[in-house]
């Protein structure tokens, strides 16, 4: 475990400006171009993240909690390096990696050989680890010669291990995740599974942006609660969990 690692958010919010289908229609763009001049196209903000303020240390397995919409996913992207705070600041010490966004970065067209070094470098590999890797994380998959032939040859359980072979390969001292991911068939899956604990065991953060109650219970030690972007309660994950129960049975 890196006794390093340490995740800094000072004041982060996150918005999203967003025009509506109306107002991205020629017709009102005209209308507003010939009528209203003087009134500039006014987006809709959509505030997903509202001054965040969290400090994430070495040993910390943080659970994010919160209804749909509450800004978890939008948290979670922010402490991958995904989304740059609109306010504030995120500071981040260790080696981050992202097992969420899962299909992200792969390419239908090249082979499974190919997809392993896109994939690997999207969630934060570095090329010379990944060639280091490259035998290692094929075999893991079990896919065999498939591997030489395009993606969108795959079966969705085949698509899952190549995902799954590269996301667990890599190591990082800040893994974040957002649900673990029940990958394959009954065999694979066990597998997987003791692969994602090694890599998490090893992990000195971990965060966990997650609507399964037991597997948080089991995997971590704080939690966080989000609503409408900010965040609510913060402590133990009983306490939490027992804030986000009583909430949502209102
Ligand atoms: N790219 C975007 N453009 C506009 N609004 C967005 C965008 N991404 C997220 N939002 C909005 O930000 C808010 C938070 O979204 P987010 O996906 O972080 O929620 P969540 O807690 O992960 O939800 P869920 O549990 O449903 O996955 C929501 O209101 C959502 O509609």
């Amino acid at each position: 475990m890196s006794p390093q690692a340490h995740i800094m958010l000072r004041n982060v919010s996150v918005t999203f400006p967003v025009l509506s289908f109306r107002d991205r229609s020629l017709r009102s763009r005209f209308v507003r171009a010939v009528t209203l001049r003087r009134a500039a196209a006014r987006p809709h903000i959509v505030t997903a993240l509202d001054g965040i303020d969290l400090d994430i240390r070495a040993g910390d397995r943080l659970a994010i909690v919160g209804a749909n919409g509450a800004g978890k996913t939008t948290l979670l992207r922010v402490l991958a390096g995904i989304y740059h705070p609109t306010a504030g600041s995120l500071d981040v010490l260790g080696r981050r990696l992202s097992l969420f966004d899962l299909s992200a970065g792969f390419d239908e067209e090249a082979t499974g050989y190919e997809n392993i070094m896109r994939r690997g470098l999207v969630i934060g590999a570095r090329r010379i680890e990944i060639d280091a890797r490259r035998a290692e994380i094929a075999e893991f998959t079990e896919l065999g010669d498939r591997l030489d032939l395009p993606l969108r040859t795959y079966s969705s359980g085949m698509m899952l291990r190549l995902i799954f072979a590269v996301a667990t390969a890599v190591e990082g001292e800040i893994v974040l995740l957002d649900e673990w991911i029940g990958v394959g068939d009954q065999q694979f899956r066990k597998k997987a599974r003791l692969r994602l604990d090694e890599i998490v065991a090893r992990a000195g953060i971990l965060v966990l942006a997650s609507h399964d109650l037991d597997l948080i219970k089991s995997t971590c030690n704080r939690a966080i609660l989000l609503e409408q972007g900010r965040i609510v309660v913060s402590g133990t994950t009983e306490e939490v969990l027992a804030r986000y129960l009583g909430a949502a049975k209102v």
